[in-house]
């Protein structure tokens, strides 16, 4: 059942990977990759979209994300984003083939420019921008306050919290990229208050812009479930013969918001079946 706080539309295609797959020398990693996210527009509401992507170790969740982030080549197939550059034609946004540095990325371990300022290391992320020098200083500091981030503006990465490191480093990939953010475990190894920080990031950088599309990895099943509105579980599928594979695939997508089940303020029954689902999947493959 869908609730009227649930209620969406969908529209244009915002990412688009097709037959995706990659090979080191004669080992595929990952193979037949198809995944299609369309823009989801919620009445009264700027909203972005939340992807999660779950998987064992080693069924190429970050070889994936290397060629979402146009930083791997792939074997065969393409990804194709949005080519805002263009005019929309016949009611559609021509699309164009992922290249690095359209998709901000952000490692595991929120690494930073260690001799740069949080305000500079954001400037830096501004420096292929059209931007005025003013223009840049309103805009770091519009995001500074937004992002709780104004007291630190002049310190040192030494100096940061964990919270306040993750939130710059979210940041920094955001204003270098545009709308597209790769995450690989971003809440791996962190307490639970830098935790709390990164989800609120997340919720920033959803809430501001239609298009932003946050992509993200983890091991924490529940927590993708709580905040992703589609979930893609990368495995290696049961040959017929009963052995398991040796090379990855999606193997199954859930739509959560078609399910019915994303954008809630709780974690109700309906998501522990779907987290009950996705561990039986997951220790199959
Ligand atoms: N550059 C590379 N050359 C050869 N093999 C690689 C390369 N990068 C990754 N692999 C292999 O690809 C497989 C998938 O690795 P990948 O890091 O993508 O998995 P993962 O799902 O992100 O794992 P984890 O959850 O443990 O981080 C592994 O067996 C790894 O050894």
């Amino acid at each position: 059942m869908t609730t009227a706080a649930q209620t969406y539309e969908q529209k244009g295609v915002i990412l688009h990977v097709e037959n995706l797959s990659v090979s080191y020398g004669d080992r595929t990693i990952i193979r037949d990759i198809n995944i299609t996210e369309k823009d989801t527009v919620r009445a009264s509401r700027q909203q972005g979209q939340i992807i999660a992507f779950l998987g064992r170790s080693g069924r190429g969740k970050s070889t994936l994300f290397r060629a979402l982030t146009g930083l791997e080549k792939p074997t065969t197939g393409r990804v194709l984003i949005p080519d805002l550059s263009k005019p929309v034609e016949n009611g559609q946004q021509p699309a164009k083939q992922v290249h690095e540095g359209d998709v901000g990325f952000v490692n595991q371990k929120y690494t930073l420019f260690r001799h740069k300022t949080v305000y500079e290391t954001l400037l830096f992320a501004l420096r292929k921008t059209t931007l005025s020098k003013q223009e840049k200083d309103e805009k770091i500091m519009h995001y500074l306050k937004d992002w709780g981030l104004e007291t630190c503006k002049d310190q040192y990465p030494n100096f940061l919290s964990g919270g306040q490191r993750q939130r710059t480093a979210i940041l920094e990939q955001l204003l270098s990229s545009g709308h597209y953010m790769v995450l690989d475990e971003p809440f791996s190894g962190l307490d639970i208050g830098n935790i709390v920080s990164v989800k609120k990031a997340f919720q920033l950088i959803n809430e501001s812009h239609e298009l932003n599309t946050i992509m993200f990895s983890t091991h924490d099943i529940e927590l993708a479930i709580e905040l992703a509105d589609s979930v893609y579980i990368l495995g290696y599928k049961q040959e017929e013969n009963g052995q398991l594979g040796s090379v990855a695939t999606v193997l199954k997508h859930f739509d959560l918001k078609q399910m019915g089940i994303a954008w809630q303020d709780s974690f109700t029954a309906q998501h522990l079946d779907c987290v009950k689902m996705v561990k039986d999947i997951m220790l199959k493959s």
